[in-house]
């Protein structure tokens, strides 16, 4: 993921963190990324691996995937909102190319020691770690809480007392749909990148505007997550087949269309972060 961030940062634009919520997820964004000749990170959140499998289920089988579905384009597996050191570790052994520990819910200080520990075993290994603080607010089964702004002192501190990857520096971003207009504190923003000098990474993508897009990337955002958009035009379009066909119930008519619509936002989004053929 350091890698491609790196290039994303030199070349203005982010690269789109799409979760997977089951492994038709994975294999409609990775065509989404194909088509789009744009690099992707797709992520399983931590709060839902054991759902999918297992760390090594996952890993094993979006290798298997890549390869059998011939994406050129370049794919990393991430662990988002890592729940602890250990389920880090663990995604590391994996076979993942990053990981997210999420410390927000602590204290800086412990929040600092426990990234610090992931980030010696992850780079000891040649993987990449995102960190985050303050904390995104909103709700999204399991990741549920109020926003508390990132302080730019604690960033900084964490940033150079980790030498994490990528920092998701909470600025008033929401996990799932947004009440109202989101209100993303840019001047804070561009405050931490200055200050932090590597990459942002923007959670609660799903619902922003696109000009809080564009602005979030020229203000050091290299990396944007999006799971709620995907999920909810999923849920439509099948509500819409079933309500439609009382009769219907082979399982192609109904979740391909579903997989099509998820591909359809995954390649909107990466136009609007502009890694579209970026990766040609
Ligand atoms: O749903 C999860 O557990 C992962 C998400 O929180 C992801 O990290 C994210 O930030 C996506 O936000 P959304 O687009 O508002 O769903
Ligand atoms: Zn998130």
């Amino acid at each position: 993921m350091k890698e491609m961030l790196k290039v994303a940062i030199e070349n203005n634009y982010a690269v789109g963190q799409f979760n997977i919520n089951n492994f038709q997820w994975a294999e409609a964004i990775l065509r989404g990324a194909e088509e789009e000749k744009s690099p992707v990170i797709l992520a399983s959140s931590d709060r839902i691996v054991d759902y999918l499998g297992g760390f090594k289920l996952i890993a094993s089988t979006v290798e298997n995937m890549v390869r059998e579905m011939v994406i050129t384009v370049p794919v990393v597996l991430h662990l988002d909102h890592g729940l602890s050191v250990e389920r880090c570790k663990e995604a590391v052994d994996a076979g993942y190319s990053s990981v997210m520990f999420d410390g927000s819910k602590l204290s800086i200080e412990e929040n600092i020691r426990q990234t610090k520990e992931v980030v010696t075993y992850a780079h000891k290994n040649g993987i990449s770690v995102e960190a985050e603080v303050g904390s995104v607010g909103g709700t999204e089964d399991g990741i549920v809480g109020g926003i508390r702004y990132a302080d730019s002192n604690e960033c900084l501190r964490l940033v150079q007392e980790t030498d994490v990857d990528a920092l998701a520096a909470a600025l008033g971003s929401v996990h799932g749909p947004y009440k109202g207009e989101p209100k993303l504190g840019f001047a804070e923003m561009e405050e931490i990148s200055e200050l932090i000098g590597i990459p942002l990474v923007l959670h609660g993508g799903s619902g922003i505007p696109e000009h809080q897009i564009k602005k979030s990337i020229e203000l050091g955002h290299a990396k944007i997550n999006v799971n709620t958009e995907c999920n909810q035009v999923w849920a439509k379009t099948v509500r819409e087949i079933l309500t439609n066909d009382q009769e219907l119930y082979n399982p192609q008519s109904i979740l391909v269309p579903g997989m099509e619509a998820i591909t359809e936002v995954v390649k909107e989004k990466m136009r609007l972060f502009g890694s579209s053929n970026q990766a040609c």
